[in-house]
């Protein structure tokens, strides 16, 4: 069986290099930091991913470097060390065909990309638990020879990740649609804020929110990423073409409320599609709004409290009032527990709303 004994080292302390490495290091796996911006490499060290210099060989090595750069990244450190190596990139067909331009053994190179991520860049976005119940991709090619295949299974279970081994061809597709498509969908609706009056910005709820949180992602990277999977998006996008195309002509004609009816209809069937947490069926959450003041130590009580009634809170949204010293803490919990924690929480002196 393949162990991650370690050093891992890890090329690129970004926002996912350094997650990995704070991820390891949970485990004390000792983890090599490299990155060509010298004061990234530093960040990532003092915040405990691992050490800009380790004498030892690495038995594996992560490159989570920007997807134009991994092939070439991936062919030098094939070539510098007899490590196993992987990679993060959000695409995996065109880091595969340039690293295949620039060595001709990729045995130990197995294409990998953890699911898990954020709007935000650089070591100090990096988090411990970003990959803990995420689902984490394996992509090995033709050539990949199974120990490195295992190893790199390894290292997703010891970041916390359920592994999914697919095809690189697959994995673009499937990418594509969940996750460059939404990005640029999101990207296109944010992008019509920009010219917004104040007076209408200020109405924004949650909705908003929602829908353009990943737009705030770096658009270099993004640009990058979704250029390297322009073929599978472009199929996407014509798709979601004419359906806009059936939006314009339905909208405000009251003959056609059915045929916008049957597109919103196929937004619902499509969205509960979607797994939920730990790729666990879909279920409905139910949420509760808590009024809590704005002042240290309020979060932790209310925690505690919901602890108390039994209620495993899923997930978890603060909105801040503007106008008052006030914020409202959207808590969302199974339908089952519920009617327990408003009660506990409204006993206990919380304003609760459902
Ligand atoms: N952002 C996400 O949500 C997400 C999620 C999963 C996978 N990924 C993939 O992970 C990779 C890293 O993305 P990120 O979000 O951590 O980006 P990031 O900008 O936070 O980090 C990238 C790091 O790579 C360094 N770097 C760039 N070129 C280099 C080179 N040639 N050699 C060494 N270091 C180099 C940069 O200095 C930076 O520190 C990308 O391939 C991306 O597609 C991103
Ligand atoms: O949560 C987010 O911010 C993300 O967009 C993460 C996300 C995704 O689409 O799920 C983004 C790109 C990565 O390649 C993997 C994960």
């Amino acid at each position: 069986m393949t162990e991650l004994r370690g050093p891992v080292r890890i090329v690129g302390a970004g926002l996912i290099g350094t997650s990995i490495g704070l991820a390891l290091a949970r485990l004390g796996v000792v983890v090599e930091l490299v990155d060509a911006d010298p004061d990234n490499a530093l960040m990532a060290e003092r915040i405990g991913a691992g050490s800009r210099l380790v004498q030892i060989e690495p038995q594996l090595v992560v490159v989570a470097v920007p997807p134009d750069h991994v092939g070439e990244v991936v062919a030098e450190q094939l070539a510098q060390t007899g490590a196993i190596v992987t990679d993060a990139a959000s695409v995996k067909s065109k880091p595969l065909a340039d690293a295949a331009r620039l060595t001709g053994d990729l045995s130990r190179y197995v294409g990998s990309h953890p699911m898990a991520g954020s709007e935000r860049n650089g070591p100090l976005a990096a988090r411990a638990d970003l990959f803990d119940g995420a689902t984490w991709a394996i992509t090995p090619h033709e050539t990949s020879a199974p120990e490195a295949v295992e190893l790199v299974r390894r290292l997703a279970e010891a970041s916390g990740a359920r592994t999914v081994e697919l095809s690189v061809e697959d994995h673009d597709l499937a990418v594509a649609r969940v996750s460059h498509l939404p990005h640029l969908m999101s990207a296109l609706a944010a992008g019509t804020l920009v010219d917004a009056p104040n007076s209408h910005l200020q109405l924004s709820g949650q909705g908003v929110r929602d829908v353009t949180r990943i737009a705030a992602g770096d658009p270099k990277l993004w640009t990058q990423i979704v250029s390297a999977n322009s073929a599978a998006l472009a199929g996407l996008l014509e798709q979601i073409r004419g359906e806009l195309d059936r939006v314009l002509v339905a909208l405000g004609k009251e003959e056609a409320a059915e045929e916008l009816t049957t597109i919103l209809g196929q937004g619902v069937s499509g969205a509960v599609r979607v797994p939920g947490k730990h790729g666990a069926p879909h279920i409905d959450l139910v949420t509760v709004l808590v009024t809590i003041p704005d002042r240290p130590g309020q979060l932790a009580r209310l925690f505690a409290d919901a602890a108390a009634s039994g209620a495993n809170v899923e997930d978890l949204r603060i909105d801040h009032s503007p106008a008052r010293p006030v914020g409202e803490v959207e808590l969302a919990v199974k339908p089952g527990s519920v009617d327990q924690l408003v009660e506990v929480l409204t006993e206990r002196g919380w304003v609760v709303h459902r």
